[in-house]
């Protein structure tokens, strides 16, 4: 059977997105998700999104298998596209400029902006040790600058969860770590039971940020949306940035605020169509 795809990005965090509507079930299996997100056996990407229908009163459902095959809860980079790939599929019937979706994180509402962006109500941030998880810290503490030994060094790491785990650091100069090596050390520590995405900040000023990420399942990436907005939040929780910032990734710059009236994150970025096919 022939499975049609669009290729997306965001800031060159790419993803293999598929008309999964007719079904709550993925198409294709975690399996195949590796194959195809193969850059040198397959399409290439890091990560395959489904466009499933919606759940609990929702438009539609979005799931995700990274590009080992492992299935996280959000997606922020990917819903993005997700929210321009839907107005694709819908094409002119398309009645209203936001989706609420229902992924593993809860209710994520990304709405199109007027000058082609998505702007994406990212829901709470989680603090709690055992809502990251990790047992850095007791299960109902704030993991806030806290020391973790990783390849004979000691960072001091803020964890958030975005509905996916985070583990921040901050450092003088984020080209200078070697992500290729701590990352997957990061990823692997016995303090995370499911893994963590893990991104290293230099504060520019209290209103911009350099990023570098390590994701769960993926390795290094050119963007993370969940990470920049865990990001945005340590920095605020360490007095290092104000609520709202951008966020310079290697692939580009996304707008993140905290809102004070709702303990809501918002991100802004833009999401690329680049290609379509079939496998
Ligand atoms: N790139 C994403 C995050 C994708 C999931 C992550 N690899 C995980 O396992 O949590 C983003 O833009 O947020």
């Amino acid at each position: 059977m022939a499975i049609e795809f669009t290729k997306y990005h965001g800031l060159g965090n790419d993803f293999i997105l598929i008309d999964n509507r007719s079904s709550l079930t993925p198409v294709i299996t975690p399996e195949k998700a590796v194959k195809l997100c193969d850059r040198h056996f397959g399409i290439g990407a890091d990560g395959v999104i489904f466009a499933l229908p919606g759940q609990n009163g929702t438009d539609y459902t979005m799931r995700i298998f990274n590009s080992d095959g492992s299935e996280p809860e959000m997606c922020g980079n990917g819903i993005r596209c997700l929210a321009v790939f839907l107005t694709e599929l819908e094409g002119v019937s398309r009645t209203k400029d936001f989706y609420t979706i229902h992924t593993l994180a809860g209710t994520i509402t990304p709405q199109l902006t007027d000058d082609g962006q998505v702007k994406v109500d990212m829901g709470q941030p989680r603090l709690l040790a055992q809502e990251i998880p990790t047992t850095l810290a007791p299960t109902d503490s704030k993991v806030i600058n806290v020391p973790l030994e990783v390849a004979d060094h000691t960072w001091n790491v803020t964890c958030v969860s975005m509905g996916n785990p985070h583990c921040i650091t901050f450092v003088n100069d984020v080209a200078a770590i070697p992500l290729e090596s701590i990352g997957p050390k990061f990823e692997h520590h016995s303090v995370f039971p499911q893994r963590t995405n893990t991104e290293f900040i230099e504060i520019v000023n209290r209103n911009y940020l350099k990023m570098r990420v390590w994701e769960r399942g993926a390795g290094i990436t050119l963007a993370c949306g969940t990470g920049a907005c865990a990001s945005l939040v340590a920095g605020v929780l360490n007095d290092k940035c104000d609520r709202a910032a951008t966020i310079e990734l290697p692939g580009g710059e996304l707008e993140i605020e905290w809102s004070e009236v709702d303990n809501k994150i918002y991100m802004t970025g833009p999401a690329e169509r680049v290609f379509a096919g079939k496998f």
